[in-house]
């Protein structure tokens, strides 16, 4: 079997995109994701994504889930994942460039239903909401799709992340599913460095699109952080904007950024 794939980057988060609109991928052989997403031994990413028709076979739309296509995202290890901002923002400019809709889109997602929209550059992806950020014995948790601790540090650039996430990632206040962890350091008013120790990746990746948009709203929240929060990661620049609520949650969040199309290939199996 052969199967076409497109790389795809969003501030150097990259995914491995394949159009499964005909429902032929493989999608439960975990080992050959995770092998298809090996640095060495397959195309290399931080995950790999298949774009399907919704509704999909056996499933019926009704007015109100009259979506584009459906994202399903898996881990580097080869599981499906929460949701992915990141990646969420790669598979609108693939279905952009697939020529599936012109400035807005409406997809579906494993936490549910997304809009977002292409400008030349950037992809604004709107996120859920999030109702609350927990402290977890001192530990900030929240999610925004999917699970995320948040502290900050005053020398990011020095700090050993994949040590220090590793030990919040398997820690029992987490357990069983576990988290991602994002450390953050204030560069100034509105901008945070942030680098993110990933679950399923289980290491450092160069940004991370549902991290970063859990470290805007902490910001917002426990340093009165003006929205849009400006965010600088290893792979480049993103902006968070939302609206808080009165009840401590938070609404109309939006990502946005960059994401692009890197090459094209076959995998032959
Ligand atoms: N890179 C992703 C996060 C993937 C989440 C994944 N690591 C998990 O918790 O399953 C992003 O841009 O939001």
């Amino acid at each position: 079997m052969t199967y076409d794939f497109f790389k795809y980057q969003g501030t150097g988060n990259d995914f491995v995109l394949i159009d499964d609109r005909n429902g032929a991928f493989p999608a439960s052989d975990q080992a050959l994701i995770e092998r298809l997403c090996h640095r060495r031994f397959g195309v290399g990413a931080d995950g790999l994504i298949l774009l399907q028709n919704y509704p999909g076979p056996g499933e019926e739309a009704s007015e109100e889930s009259d979506y584009d296509f459906r994202m399903v995202y898996f881990n580097a290890d080869g599981a499906e994942g929460s949701m992915c901002g990141n990646g969420g923002r790669c598979i609108v400019r693939f279905a952009h460039d697939l020529g599936l809709f012109e400035t807005e889109t409406r997809f579906l997602a494993v936490d549910g239903e997304h809009v977002a929209v292409v400008s030349e550059e950037n992809i604004s992806l709107k996120m859920g909401a999030v109702s609350v950020i927990e402290d977890r014995d001192g530990l900030t948790f929240l999610n925004t799709g999917s699970p995320h601790v948040v502290r900050f540090v005053d020398d990011l650039e020095s700090l050993d992340v994949v040590a220090e996430g590793r030990s919040i990632r398997y820690n029992s206040l987490f357990q069983p599913g576990g988290t991602n962890v994002n450390f953050a350091q204030v560069l100034d008013d509105n901008t945070v460095f942030v680098r993110t120790y990933e679950r399923g990746v289980e290491d450092e990746t160069y940004s991370c699109g549902t991290g970063v948009t859990a470290v805007a709203l902490v910001a917002h929240q426990q340093l009165t952080m003006a929205d849009p929060v400006s965010i600088k990661t290893i792979g480049g620049n993103l902006r968070v904007s939302f609206t808080s609520q009165a009840g401590g949650g938070f609404d109309t969040i939006y990502l946005i950024g960059p994401a692009k199309r890197v090459f094209a290939g076959t995998i032959s199996l």
